[in-house]
């Protein structure tokens, strides 16, 4: 599919909770993620303080996840990383 319309941006959304589902949706072909409720529980706990944490932490724990796939940058991040469960 990715493959097919390369011109096409790939954006995942829904369900995205973490960096590890941030980096199975970029290893697999997407180009971003968007993020829905997370953000509004962030806003709702603790206004744009919480979405910057939020984001923070979603960043940090991508991090963490392609330091644990091997991958130091976002180009490095590749289908081969997948493992369908
Ligand atoms: C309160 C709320 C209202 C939404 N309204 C719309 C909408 O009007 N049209 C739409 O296409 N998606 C709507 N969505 C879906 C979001 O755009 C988005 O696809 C979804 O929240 C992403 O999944 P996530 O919440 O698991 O991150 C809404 C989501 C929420 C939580």
């Amino acid at each position: 599919m990715r493959a097919a319309v390369p011109e096409v941006p790939v954006l995942v959304d829904g369900g995205v909770r973490s960096g590890l589902d941030v980096l199975t949706a970029l290893a697999l072909g997407a180009d971003a993620v968007m993020l829905g409720r997370p953000v509004l529980w962030a806003l709702a706990s603790d206004g744009e303080h919480g979405v910057d944490d939020l984001l923070g932490f979603l960043r940090d724990d991508l991090e963490h996840a392609m330091a644990l796939a091997g991958a130091t940058t976002l180009a490095g991040l590749t289908p081969d990383l997948v493992v369908a469960g």
